[in-house]
């Protein structure tokens, strides 16, 4: 190890994901399945299910993280994705995650988040090398790849009004879900590295159920873990 560890940073961080296996939590089995066929059978990674929002993604994947030191985290699924930054059937990688109906409304149409009335922090941020890495080779295998902050809240938007708030609140957002936030608070308190992968199923913005493309959105999360797989274990 010590001889490796002067090979240089990469190397070093390559090798602290060797012997430990990744944990992948996903909302829902149909999003669990089609990470599994992305990993085609590769045991050093474990795909769960964390369940829809960040209460009980964190108190699930907590529990899996005290039962097995995992060298990485993820939270995969699909999820909305902001017009014009990750159309539908694209993928959204995480370069944080932002709880971003964290706070306190504070009138018509004003929010403070939890980090403005001092009660900590709603950002939490993703293993950079690995979310750069993810993007670059995703796009290097032909696929669209936004990486920026990935929102987390617990209501999905249904309004322009409400994904013009979230765009503006923070600026460079691709996408938001309702897991992300809670699986990298528990990732973050056994100081693990932390991604977030989402397969884009519908725009953000007025709700229109009949127009998710869960298919599509399942297809690119699919190929998504099948290049992440090369990303951990090059
Ligand atoms: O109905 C199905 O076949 C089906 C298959 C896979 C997943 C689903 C879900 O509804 C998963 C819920 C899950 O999706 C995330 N999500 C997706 N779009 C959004 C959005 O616009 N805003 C917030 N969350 C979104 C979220 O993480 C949910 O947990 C259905």
């Amino acid at each position: 190890m010590r001889d490796e560890r002067r090979n240089g940073d990469d190397r070093v961080k390559e090798n602290e994901l060797t012997g430990r296996r990744v944990l992948i939590m996903t909302a829902v089995e149909a999003e669990r399945e089609a990470v599994l066929r992305g990993l085609g059978g590769d045991a050093r990674f474990d795909a769960r299910l964390a369940g829809v929002g960040p209460a009980g993604a964190a108190a699930r994947t907590a529990a899996a993280l005290a039962a097995e030191d995992y060298a990485l985290v993820v939270s995969a699924g699909i999820g909305g994705g902001f017009s014009g930054v990750a159309p539908v059937g694209t993928v959204a990688i995480a370069d944080r995650v932002v709880a971003a109906d964290l706070g306190a409304e504070t009138g018509e149409g004003g929010f403070a988040s939890v980090d403005e009335l001092g009660f900590g922090s709603s950002v939490l941020e993703a293993d950079e090398r690995l979310a750069s890495a993810l993007a670059d080779a995703l796009r290097a295998a032909g696929r669209a790849a936004a990486l920026g902050p990935v929102l987390t809240v617990t209501t999905a938007t249904g309004s322009q009004g409400t994904a013009d708030a979230l765009a503006r609140r923070t600026p460079g957002a691709v996408a938001e879900a309702m897991e992300g936030y809670g699986v990298a608070v528990a990732a973050s308190e056994r100081q693990t590295p932390f991604l977030e992968i989402r397969g884009i199923s519908n725009a953000i913005g007025p709700r229109d159920r009949s127009a998710w493309r869960i298919g599509d959105a399942l297809e690119a999360l699919t190929a998504a873990i099948t290049v992440l797989k090369e990303v951990v274990h090059p």
